[in-house]
C-alpha cells in the first residue's frame, strides 16, 4: 500500500533523513520507533508532502507521492494525527468532527460522527464542549476522530500516547486495536514496545535518519535487547 524507498530530506540545508525505507501492506499496523530527534516526525512530514523529499521515492497504492503538495497527498487518502494534536480549539467537539468530514474515495462504510462517538464514548459526553476545554486525552481522541472523519486509507499516528495518563493511554491503545480489527492500515510512531507488540504487524527502527532495523513482533521479542538498545538514551 505504502512504499517508502531510500527517502532523504531535511530542513533548508540541514539533512535529517539519509535513508528511510519501509512498507505498509493493506490492513497492516506498522510501527516506527527510535529515540527523540532521530527523524520519525521528519519522515512523516516528508511523506505527507509537508516537507520536500530530496531523493528517494514514496509510493501509495501504486502512485508516486513525492513532489505532490500536502493537500494532494491528503486527497490520496493519507490521514495524519500530528504530534501535539492540533485540534481546532475554538470549535466544539462536534464541530471539529463535522468540518473535516469527507469520503472522497467513496468508502462503503464511511466514518460518521456517531461512529466516532461509538469508538470514543467520552467524546460523545463532551460533544458540545469547545476543544480547548478538553483534557489532553480527550483532545487526542478528538484528533484521531477528526482524522478518521476524512476516511483515510492510511492513518498516521505520531506519538498519540505521549504525555497521557496510563489509563488514557490504555484507551488509545484499545482504539488502535479496534481500528486494526476493522482493517484500517495504520503507521504508529511510539516507544511503548509492550503495547506495540499487541497491535503492530511490523516494526522499523529509525536511527539518525536511517531505518536500521526491521522485523515482525516475533523478531522484536527474539531481539528485544537490540531493539531496546536503539531506544535507550
Ligand atoms: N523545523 C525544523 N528545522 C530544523 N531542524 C528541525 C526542524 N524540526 C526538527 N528538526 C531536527 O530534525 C531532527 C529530527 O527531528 P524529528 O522531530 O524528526 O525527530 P523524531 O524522531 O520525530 O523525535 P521526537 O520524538 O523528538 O519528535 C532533530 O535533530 C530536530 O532537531
Amino acid at each position: 500500500m505504502l512504499r517508502v524507498k531510500n527517502l532523504t530530506s531535511g530542513y533548508d540545508r540541514s539533512q535529517i533523513l539519509f535513508d528511510i525505507s519501509f512498507e505498509v501492506g493493506p490492513g497492516e499496523v506498522v510501527c516506527l520507533m527510535g529515540r527523540n530527534g532521530m527523524g520519525k516526525t521528519t519522515t512523516v512530514r516528508a511523506l505527507m508532502g509537508l516537507l520536500p523529499a530530496w531523493d528517494g521515492a514514496v509510493e501509495f497504492e501504486g502512485r508516486r507521492l513525492t513532489g505532490l503538495s500536502a493537500a494532494r497527498v491528503a486527497r490520496q487518502g493519507l490521514g495524519l494525527v500530528p504530534e501535539g494534536r492540533q485540534v481546532f480549539s475554538n470549535l466544539t467537539v462536534h464541530e471539529n468532527l463535522l468540518v473535516v468530514a469527507a469520503n472522497r474515495r467513496g468508502e462503503a462504510q464511511p466514518w460518521t460522527v456517531d461512529r466516532v462517538y461509538e469508538l470514543f464514548p467520552g467524546l460523545h459526553e463532551r460533544n458540545g464542549s469547545y476543544a480547548n476545554l478538553l483534557s489532553g486525552g480527550e483532545q487526542q481522541m478528538l484528533a484521531i476522530g477528526r482524522a478518521l472523519m476524512t476516511n483515510p486509507r492510511l492513518l498516521i499516528l505520531d506519538e498519540a500516547t505521549e504525555g497521557l495518563a496510563p489509563v488514557i493511554r490504555d484507551q488509545i491503545w484499545a482504539c488502535i486495536g479496534r481500528l486494526r480489527q476493522l482493517g484500517q492500515s495504520i503507521v504508529v510512531i511510539d516507544k511503548h514496545i509492550q503495547r506495540l507488540l499487541e497491535v503492530a504487524d511490523r516494526f522499523f527502527v529509525v536511527e539518525k535518519g536511517r531505518t536500521v532495523w526491521s522485523g515482525a513482533p516475533s523478531r522484536v521479542r527474539a531481539e528485544e535487547a537490540v531493539v531496546k538498545a536503539y531506544l535507550s538514551v
